[in-house]
């Protein structure tokens, strides 16, 4: 909708004038030659900007003003004044008003300060409307995100909560797969049991037994009597996090404990029972894994009787402007600063990014402008570097055939590389140019590339996402 106008002013000739010089944009212009009228025409009109005159018989311009301020919805009012009132000026914006223009006004500068009036309009309500969404965004705990993607997540996590079902998330770095596994822990029945973390990819291969089973003392020299994580989490839920780095020796032992339900400590004998359940995530593509022989495909099934599938932010920019506004309360609130806002133009430059680091690389990010930022207003000027030049579009570039030959031949003849890593380098490299191949005859879409492909559309996902290949660049309108 075009955006609307009020004119008050008891002169016919000034109104006339604004308007006119107002008409190049395509704004809906309403009059009123004095306060009383324009108090009865605002409620009715709904006028995004009031021009006031400030000097007009019948009711004074200070006191329309503070009447249309208490109107519901009121109008940004710009106040018009004689040149050399200055002073009034300065008073009315004291008494609410946004700005103020003197008469007689250069054209242009009339039709600037009436965009920043807009533009700072639909700033105010952008966030109105966010602050509105967060608030009821409440029932999903940390997780925050209103997209088509984000609402399939909460789909499934209400729909596993209240199971006893293992669970696999898997997706990006920082895509949220941790806070999932929360929410779900958070609403089961095991909620008033602990929800234990346990990185497998952080603890050394040597360690993660004991520090997943517990030990007896004199298990290993200097070993002491001590809980494991299983233990720890008894009747609550484990969260088996990066578990495409698990070894295969571990592999094996807690499929034991998923299969019998018991364990026991190391250097022990009694069996425990394990009433725990059990969630697992990875950025890792385990169908690769199981293929490399690096991950148990009987695992597998067991620890992803259902699976959820985290998207990357890309994937879901229209969750950003929501995001970042959480990000900026949450700073604003730890660090003491005052920022009302971000721009349009900052938002947009953040929206069109194409966070490598997930949601991770945005909350920095946003704590870092939070820290540095001099002023309320957040611009683009205070975005990082690599993200106004990130998005200078990328082009995939691949080898030529000749130098892939050559890469070939390089791995063929030196003995540096292993049969298994130069084979997986190769197929990534297929991969990579068939995929973004088929997803340029598509346009980047994606259900129509997984068709030609003849793999489903979640595979496809999760290929790209693997590949670091963004199917929004291969859109038409790129
Ligand atoms: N949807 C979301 N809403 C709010 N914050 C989020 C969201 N997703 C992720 N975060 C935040 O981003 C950071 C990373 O999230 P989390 O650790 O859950 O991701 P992850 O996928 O488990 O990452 P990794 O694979 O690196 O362990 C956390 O600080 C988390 O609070």
């Amino acid at each position: 909708m075009n955006p609307k106008i009020i004119i008050v002013d008891d002169e016919y000739n000034a109104r006339f004038a604004m308007k006119k010089a107002l008409s190049k944009e395509k704004y809906q212009i309403e009059e009123a030659e004095n306060g009383l009228v324009a108090l009865e025409k605002i409620p009715v009109f709904h006028p995004d900007i009031a021009f006031l005159d400030l000097n007009m018989p019948q009711m004074d311009g200070i006191t329309a003003l503070q009447k249309i301020n208490e109107l519901e919805n009121p109008p940004l009012v710009i106040v018009v004044t004689a040149h050399g009132s200055e002073k009034i000026a300065v008073e009315s914006m004291k008494k609410g008003a946004y700005d103020y223009i003197a008469k007689p006004y250069d054209v242009e500068e009339l039709r600037i300060i009436t965009r920043n009036a807009l533009e700072k309009l639909s700033l105010v309500r952008e966030n109105i409307q966010l602050k509105e969404k967060i608030n009821l965004q409440d029932s999903f705990g940390e997780l925050i995100g209103e997209s088509k993607e984000m609402q399939s997540v909460y789909d499934m996590i209400e729909k596993v909560a209240n199971t006893d079902v293992t669970v696999l998330i898997t997706g990006e770095n920082g895509t949220g797969k941790e806070l999932v596994a929360r929410e779900i822990h958070k609403r089961s029945s095991r909620t008033k049991g602990k929800f234990v973390p346990l990185n497998c990819a952080s603890v050394p291969e040597n360690l993660i037994e004991s520090e997943l089973f517990g030990t007896e003392k004199g298990a290993f020299t200097d070993a002491r009597e001590r809980k494991g994580k299983l233990e720890e989490a008894n009747k609550g839920t484990l969260f088996l996090d990066e578990i495409g780095d698990m070894g295969l020796n571990m592999q094996a032992k807690v499929l034991r404990v998923l299969n019998d339900r018991i364990f026991e400590r190391l250097g022990g004998n009694t069996s425990i029972q394990a009433d725990v359940r059990f969630i697992s995530a990875t950025n890792k593509d385990l169908d690769i894994e199981i293929e490399e022989e690096n991950f148990r495909e009987d695992l597998y099934y067991r620890i992803k009787v259902v699976d959820i599938v985290m998207p990357p932010l890309r994937e879901r920019a229209t969750d950003i402007p929501l995001l970042t506004e959480h990000f900026l309360k949450l700073f604003c609130k730890k660090h003491k600063k005052n920022i009302e806002a971000i721009t349009p133009k900052g938002l947009q430059l953040l929206m069109d990014y194409c966070w490598p680091g997930n949601v991770r690389e945005l909350k920095n990010t946003i704590e870092k402008m939070v820290v540095l930022a001099d002023s309320t207003l957040i611009d683009e000027h205070d975005l990082p570097e690599n993200i106004v030049q990130g998005n200078v579009k990328k082009s995939y570039s691949f080898p030529s055939s000749d130098k892939v030959l050559n890469l070939w031949q390089n791995y063929i003849n030196t003995n540096k590389v292993s049969f298994k890593n130069a084979k997986r380098a190769f197929v990534r490299e297929f991969e990579k140019v068939f995929i973004v191949e088929k997803l340029k005859k598509h346009q980047g879409n994606i259900t129509q590339t997984a068709n030609t492909l003849g793999i489903p559309r979640q595979s496809l996902q999760q290929k790209l996402r693997e590949l670091a290949i963004n199917a929004r660049e291969f859109t038409k309108e790129q």
